[in-house]
């Protein structure tokens, strides 16, 4: 007789008693087991446990036809791991937690809300990391579970079905995430939702000024990030989990990518890019997008197929390009700890004194949305940034600043605009870089730095691109008749936004 839940892997249910099987070995014990009928959230489920009058030994509860259906489904299942930002199963808190607890129901709910929103990188993105999951959990048990529909309907009823006892979750603090968690806790009502772990080194939330109050600036955030530390790696081992298996929603078809190539997905293609990226160095290039050596890990990141503490756990912050590197992964944790405490900041300004700023609307504005996000403005920086987005659904930093510099001060298009393009293409995008990014190049965001701060195009490609080999990797036309000229004067819209700039200044 197992004296845990075990794997049981045929039932028979007749009035009171049931005939259980499990494997034992290489074969099977039967036994007589007690049965219960139960009522949860007005269904009826019921407990199975054995031997009968020799103390209480759990074998498997559930609803009635999948226990009576004879199915491997009918195995006892302590708790869900509902999988989200989270893709991997190295250092991965919240697995832990779920396999401390007994077998574990690996799950991935295909939110279609989310996945409408999102172009089509981003959905075959998506589709390969959970194939590359999937195939990680196959190397030790059934795979992950599919479901498709809202979570709050899906997880109360793959709790009845497998009568969980507790749904594991890494914590979501984005706006969204959040308050879809709480309507999936308040759905499954006396079912837990447990959140262990965060996608951050540090949890947003956790640090605040002497005064108690949120950081706004990142310099004093980042020394307190550094100060405050964090946990080695969490020490998941999916072999020593007892993973259990239910049926499966198809996924959707992969969506036809034409022209663009997508990072390979997955844990083990994270931490590959890893182990090269490791050693170089990264202040004399992470500026250079001719160079392209900066780590690509963002996306990695984004779907959590890396968590950022075992890259800080690599980091040697003795040596200056190791310690750049980590300040960069305090940008993201930094981000994110301001959406936390100001998540309105998602869609509104942050600061809301730039609003007032004169934008182009109407035809105007789709023309030169239109130009911009086609790469068609006549600034070759502008437009190969442009096109690598399209591309790659990925695009370098420096370039990031630059194209969102010149939508928002050269071509006078609201920021909110250009954050809703990337978000839609990039692969990497993520809520809180995403708008706090663009708020921080608009002059609108947490930095102290001025409005007036205005990249010029063309000087900055003269000296990030110095051979033109970022360029002109993604603009073959260059040179010829069928580049664009110049779709405004970069010197006449920068005077013409710091004008903008003193007279909204001069009203208030
Ligand atoms: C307008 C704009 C929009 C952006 N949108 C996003 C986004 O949606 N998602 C995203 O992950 N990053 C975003 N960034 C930040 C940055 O451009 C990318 O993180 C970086 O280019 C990713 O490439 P990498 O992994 O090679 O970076 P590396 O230079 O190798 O940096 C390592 C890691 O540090 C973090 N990081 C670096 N710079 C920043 C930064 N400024 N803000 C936040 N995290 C940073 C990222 O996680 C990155 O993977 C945006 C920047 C701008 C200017």
């Amino acid at each position: 007789m197992p004296s845990t839940l075990g794997r049981v892997s045929h039932f028979s249910v007749d009035a009171q008693i049931v005939q259980c099987v499990w494997p034992q070995g290489a074969g099977a014990r039967a036994c007589w087991a007690h049965v219960e009928r139960r009522q949860r959230r007005g269904r009826t489920c019921w407990a199975v446990w054995a031997p009968p009058g020799n103390g209480r030994h759990d074998l498997a509860s559930g609803s009635p036809d999948l226990l009576r259906s004879g199915r491997q489904d009918g195995t006892v299942t302590s708790s869900i791991l509902w999988f989200r930002r989270d893709l991997r199963l190295g250092d991965h808190p919240a697995l832990l937690a779920a396999g401390d607890e007994g077998p574990v129901l690996p799950v991935f709910v295909l939110d279609e809300a989310l996945w409408a929103a999102s172009g089509r990188p981003r959905q075959a993105f998506l589709l390969r990391s959970l194939r590359a999951l999937d195939a990680d959990l196959r190397r030790h048990g059934p795979g992950l579970v599919i479901r498709r529909g809202l979570p709050e309907e899906v997880l109360p009823e793959l709790a009845d079905e497998v009568a969980a006892a507790a749904v594991h979750v890494t914590a979501d603090f984005a706006p969204y995430g959040a308050a879809r968690d709480e309507r999936v806790a308040r759905a499954l009502g006396d079912v837990p939702l447990v959140r262990t772990g965060s996608p951050y080194a540090v949890a947003p939330g956790r640090l605040s000024t002497g005064a108690g109050q949120p950081y706004k600036v990142y310099t004093p955030f980042s020394k307190a990030w550094v100060d405050h530390g964090w946990r080695a790696p969490a020490a998941s081992d999916p072999a020593a989990v007892d993973w259990v298996g239910a049926p499966v929603d198809e996924l959707p078809e992969e969506p036809e990518l034409v022209g663009v190539m997508l990072p390979e997905a997955g844990e083990t293609a994270a931490l590959a890019r890893w182990d090269e990226f490791k050693g170089t160095p990264y202040d004399d290039v992470r500026d250079r997008p001719d160079l392209d050596e900066t780590s690509r890990l963002s996306t990695y990141l984004r779907w959590g197929a890396i968590h950022p503490r075992t890259l800080l756990a690599d980091l040697d912050a003795r040596h200056p390009h190791e310690r750049t590197f980590r300040k960069e992964l305090a940008w993201r944790e930094f981000h994110a700890h301001v959406l936390h405490h100001w998540p309105d900041s998602a869609r509104d300004y942050y600061k809301p004194e730039l609003k007032g700023l004169p934008y182009v609307t109407g035809r105007e504005l789709d023309e030169r949305l239109g130009a911009w996000a086609d790469g068609r403005t006549g600034y070759p920086i502008v437009d190969a940034g442009m096109r690598q987005l399209l591309g790659e659904g990925w695009m370098h930093n420096r370039v990031r600043m630059i194209v969102a510099s010149f939508l928002v001060k050269d071509l006078h298009v609201e920021w909110t605009h250009g954050a809703r393009h990337f978000m839609r293409h990039l692969v990497d995008g993520d809520l809180a870089s995403n708008q706090h990014n663009w708020q921080w190049v608009a002059g609108c965001g947490t930095d102290a730095a001025p409005y007036f701060r205005i990249f010029n195009p063309t000087t900055q490609g003269e000296r990030f691109d110095p051979d033109s080999t970022y360029v002109r990797r993604w603009l073959p036309e260059l040179g010829t008749d069928d580049y664009p000229a110049p779709i405004v004067d970069h010197a006449e819209q920068r005077a013409a936004t710091l004008e903008a700039y003193q007279h909204l200044r001069g009203q208030r």
